[in-house]
């Protein structure tokens, strides 16, 4: 049985994640860290399951408080940083859906993992495909230099760009030659038309109602161009990720960021 935190349960993604914990016979739901609801059970909140995990508003005194394995945190990016490093401090593991990091926020937390000697993930995406996506355009990179990132997302998202194109860009980057994309006279009429720049590349947000979560890669070549897409049309795409990742940080003695790594 693995006990576990969820952090951010009334989010969009932290129901999903409660149903999943609830439905999964070696989970085990202790308590619950939401922005408020200090004192009440889960039980208690409409449209939540009959568990009776205690609420509380602050992850240390819930550490201090119950006995747990791993705390999923799926918050915003500034609560998401404080939760992980309080749960690598407190020896419960964690796993991060939160996107939002910058790579010094990474570098930091791997470095509290290997002080405390304990597993970690950090997954900017867990939809399966997503990585397949990610680990293609690290391919095609290699053949393709040049290349854009566009993600697309829901207009409620805080962070761009999104954890995905961040870590997209940072795996082409390993197998690409760093250069400046496009015309060296290049010009903005309007400042931001060209996107952000990584390295070189392109990244392009784009924030829309009716959108979930959604990437594509596009590679340009003589005379043609490749596209790599990948959507995600609900969060029930993320859930099989976030099982593996609860499962796989239970064997884990070091900060993983991205499942990547841990996928053959
Ligand atoms: N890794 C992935 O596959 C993946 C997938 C979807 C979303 N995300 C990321 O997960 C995060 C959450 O996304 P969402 O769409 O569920 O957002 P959301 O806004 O629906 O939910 C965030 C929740 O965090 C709660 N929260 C804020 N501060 C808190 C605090 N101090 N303590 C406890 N709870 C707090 C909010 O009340 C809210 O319920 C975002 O960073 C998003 O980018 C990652
Ligand atoms: O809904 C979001 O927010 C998502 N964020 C992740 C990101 O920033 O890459 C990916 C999936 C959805």
């Amino acid at each position: 049985m693995i006990r576990i935190v969820i952090a951010g349960p009334r989010g969009r993604m932290g129901r999903e994640a409660v149903s999943l914990v609830h439905h999964t016979e070696h989970f085990e739901l202790v308590a619950v860290v939401d922005r408020m609801n200090e004192g009440k059970t889960l039980a208690e909140l409409e449209g939540f399951p009959a568990i009776d995990a205690p609420i509380f508003t602050d992850l240390e005194r819930c550490l201090q408080t119950v006995q747990a394995d791993v705390v999923i945190d799926l918050t915003t990016p500034e609560v998401g940083k404080r939760h992980t490093e309080i749960a690598l401090r407190y020896g419960v593991r964690p796993v991060v859906g939160t996107t939002g990091f910058t790579e010094e926020d990474i570098a930091r937390l791997t470095q509290v993992a290997e002080e405390k000697k304990i597993g970690a993930i950090i997954a900017p995406n867990f939809a399966i495909g997503a990585i397949l996506m990610m680990k293609f355009a690290q391919m095609a990179a290699k053949y393709f230099p040049h290349v854009e990132i566009i993600e697309l997302h829901h207009d409620q998202k805080l962070d761009a760009p999104s954890g995905t194109a961040l870590k997209t860009a940072q795996l082409i980057q390993q197998v690409r030659s760093s250069f400046m994309q496009g015309h060296p006279a290049e010009k903005e009429t309007i400042e931001g038309a060209r996107g952000a720049l990584y390295d070189g590349m392109r990244i392009h947000s784009v924030r829309l109602p009716g959108l979930v979560a959604h990437q594509e890669v596009i590679f340009g070549g003589d005379g043609q161009t490749l596209t790599i897409r990948h959507d995600s049309f609900n969060r029930a795409s993320f859930m099989s990720g976030v099982r593996f990742a609860v499962e796989t940080v239970m064997k884990l003695e070091t900060l993983v960021y991205g499942l990547e790594h841990l996928i053959e």
